[in-house]
């Protein structure tokens, strides 16, 4: 199923934050999104899992607007791992996971068969099979972060919308969580600020700036130290990873450049 975002306007409190935004995911394509902080990502994000409305544009889900979808449509096909990340579920690991299950139920129907068996897969593929009885709110934050990507798994899209996925996971869970969306790969967005990460998951990556879209391509196309100097500020290398052959990126710590030019 094929994601396309057009012409999209949003913002807060009447204030435009995205302006003019088109991208376009094609089905089972992991397109990246990326840009400094206040760029517009997880906004754009959350029209797509309909937190937030467009003030003007549409996002369309394989050519239907989503305005036209009733919210239980839109959870069977659109599953999230917000930003607004909830810490204070006072239920089980399991229970929480389970919630993904919710749109897949009738009113006030316990859990099945297919629900339990897809509520196990998705936490042993995060590692959280032996925590399931834990409470939620008693987590480290990677192991909440894991439970609630195990809660979109466990919900079983054709879409998959992550903001910052890889936020407090350590360095051997953010391998397995890329790892993971390779593997389970279906049509993805994602926002990330580890480029290099970006440049090793995304087929597509589409660069915010603004609340524009100042870029899209390949990571090897965008992914250039003209455009990390004028978006990013920052004096980098582009080289390629010696061990993977994927781009890699090699930042200047030391000195950073005059601020980004607008
Ligand atoms: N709930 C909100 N209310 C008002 N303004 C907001 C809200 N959320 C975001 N903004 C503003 O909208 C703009 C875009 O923010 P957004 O969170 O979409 O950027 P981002 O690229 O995801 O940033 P980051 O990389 O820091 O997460 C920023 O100027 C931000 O201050």
């Amino acid at each position: 199923m094929n994601v396309a975002i057009e012409d999209l306007h949003v913002g807060y409190a009447g204030r435009n934050v995205v302006a003019g935004v088109h991208l376009m995911a094609a089905s089972g394509e992991i397109a990246g999104l990326v840009g400094p902080n206040g760029s517009g990502k997880s906004t754009v994000l959350r029209t797509v899992y309909r937190h937030l409305r467009p003030t003007a544009g549409r996002v369309l889900l394989a050519g239907t607007d989503l305005r036209t979808l009733t919210p239980g449509q839109t959870a069977r096909q659109v599953a999230a791992l917000p930003q607004e990340r909830g810490s204070d579920f006072e239920l089980t690991v399991r229970e929480v996971v389970m919630m993904g299950r919710t749109p897949y139920k009738r009113a006030f129907a316990g859990d099945d068969h297919e629900d339990r068996e897809r509520v196990a897969h998705a936490l042993a593929a995060v590692g959280l099979a032996g925590h399931q009885a834990r409470r939620f709110s008693a987590l480290s934050g990677g192991e909440r972060q894991r439970a609630l990507l195990a809660r979109a798994f466990a919900q079983d899209p054709e879409v998959l919308v992550l903001d910052e996925p890889t936020n407090h996971l350590d360095i051997r869970h953010q391998v397995d969580l890329l790892t993971l969306l390779r593997d389970r790969r279906r049509t993805t967005l994602i926002s990330l600020h580890d480029l290099n990460a970006a440049a090793a998951l995304c087929d597509r990556l589409h660069v915010l700036h603004d609340g524009r879209v100042v870029a899209s391509g390949t990571p090897r196309e965008v992914l250039t130290p003209d455009l990390l100097a004028e978006v990013f500020g920052v004096r980098a290398a582009v080289t390629e990873h010696p061990l993977t052959g994927d781009l890699l990126i090699a930042y200047d710590h030391r000195a950073p450049l005059p601020a980004p030019c607008g």
